[in-house]
């Protein structure tokens, strides 16, 4: 485990251990831009073993529960939690329950639950009516073992991307993380401090937030001044990863912002679909929309003069494009049915662009 990874950092990690389940989580591409511009990297955590950054997070929280004896795991998810938490129980050899908000999950990840063997309770409502339910649950049945990013194991694992953005590129000025439930942009920001206690950097980024138009409780109380998110009863946004109303880790993310004199950025559907394809067709990375949002949030905040485009900025990249196939579709391409015999003149047509 000591190669590359999360459990290279092991000592940076809270907490013993007896067992380690790992899926050779982390250690993901920093990917310089090569048409948007030079001082622009994309922290792809797509790469991960179940296609998010979630297993970062996974592979120390279901080794806190295999090392306490536990034999039952379960979170609540828009998809990504769920998908992680299927997997690491399977690979642990535990049961998993995920509670997912019905119709709302993207395929991709709705079929990873199913295909890692979860038990999958679907509720009618929002991510957080099944959030919600598992805060009580984890109350009441004290068999069971809660994954979400309020289990402080979770966080402890994802803020070794910080880590791995300062050993590879040193401390960017700024980076940019979609937020959803807020657990990643905390431990992001708590990966950098740590490192600069023990004295390996001396400064830390300016931890910037994006939203989406439907979904921005944080984002609308840090643009307004205020101490605390009016949440929201039904959120709704095309990235359904960061379709939450209620996320529980707001303190955290607020103070994570304000220490690092960061921001929050608010982008609507259609700049979050466009930022897709603009990732996609510029820089060849697949990434789902919620990830888009970094991007979409990035060309807000040049256009805004929040951010200057001679500033080293990282994108986190949260999700492979792969979680959500029907986003992919949405995009416009040339689909022409051909005569496999009379393709030349179509090729040379496009071409040409003289097709009609
Ligand atoms: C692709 C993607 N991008 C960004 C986020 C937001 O991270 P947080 O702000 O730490 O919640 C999520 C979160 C997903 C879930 O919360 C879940 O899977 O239940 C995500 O899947």
């Amino acid at each position: 485990l000591r190669g590359r990874g999360v459990w290279r950092y092991k000592e940076l990690i809270a907490g013993k251990y007896k067992n380690i389940v790992s899926i050779n989580e982390g250690n993901t591409p920093l990917i310089r831009s090569s048409n948007i511009n030079d001082n622009l990297y994309f922290k792809f955590e797509g790469l991960n073993p179940t296609g998010s950054f979630k297993d970062r997070g996974m592979t120390v929280a279901v080794s806190s529960a295999v090392s306490l004896n536990y034999k039952t795991v379960i979170a609540a998810s828009t998809g990504n939690t769920a998908a992680s938490a299927a997997a690491y129980a399977a690979r642990a050899g535990i049961k998993s329950f995920i509670v997912l908000p019905k119709g709302k999950v993207a395929l991709g990840k709705l079929a990873q639950s199913i295909l890692y063997g979860s038990v999958i309770l679907e509720v009618d409502g929002s991510f957080d009516v099944a959030m919600d339910a598992v805060m009580r649950l984890y109350k009441d049945l004290k068999v069971v073992y809660p994954l979400n990013s309020f289990n402080p194991w979770r966080l402890e694992g994802q803020k070794t991307i910080a880590f791995e953005i300062a050993e590879e590129l040193g401390v960017p000025d700024n980076v940019i993380i979609p937020v959803g439930n807020a657990g990643n942009i905390y431990a992001i920001w708590k990966g950098f401090n740590e490192l600069v206690k023990t004295g390996v950097i001396n400064t830390i980024p300016r931890m910037i937030g994006i939203q989406a138009e439907g979904a921005s409780p944080i984002a609308t109380a840090i643009i307004k001044g205020k101490d605390s998110p009016d949440f929201v009863e039904n959120p709704d946004t095309v990235a359904t990863a960061i379709r939450i109303g209620k996320p529980v880790n707001w303190q955290k993310a607020m103070k994570a912002i304000r220490e690092s004199n960061g921001t929050a950025i608010v982008v609507s559907d259609s700049e979050i679909l466009d930022a897709q394809k603009t990732l996609a067709r510029k820089e060849g990375i697949g990434a789902e929309p919620a990830s888009a949002a970094a991007l979409a949030g990035y060309i807000k905040a040049i256009n805004e003069k929040v951010v200057d485009k001679d500033e080293k900025t990282v994108l986190i990249l949260t999700g492979h494009s792969l979680k959500d196939p029907d986003s992919m579709t949405k995009a416009e391409a040339k689909r022409i049915l051909v005569n496999p015999l009379h393709m030349e003149k179509i090729i040379l047509g496009e071409i040409n662009g003289s097709n009609s």
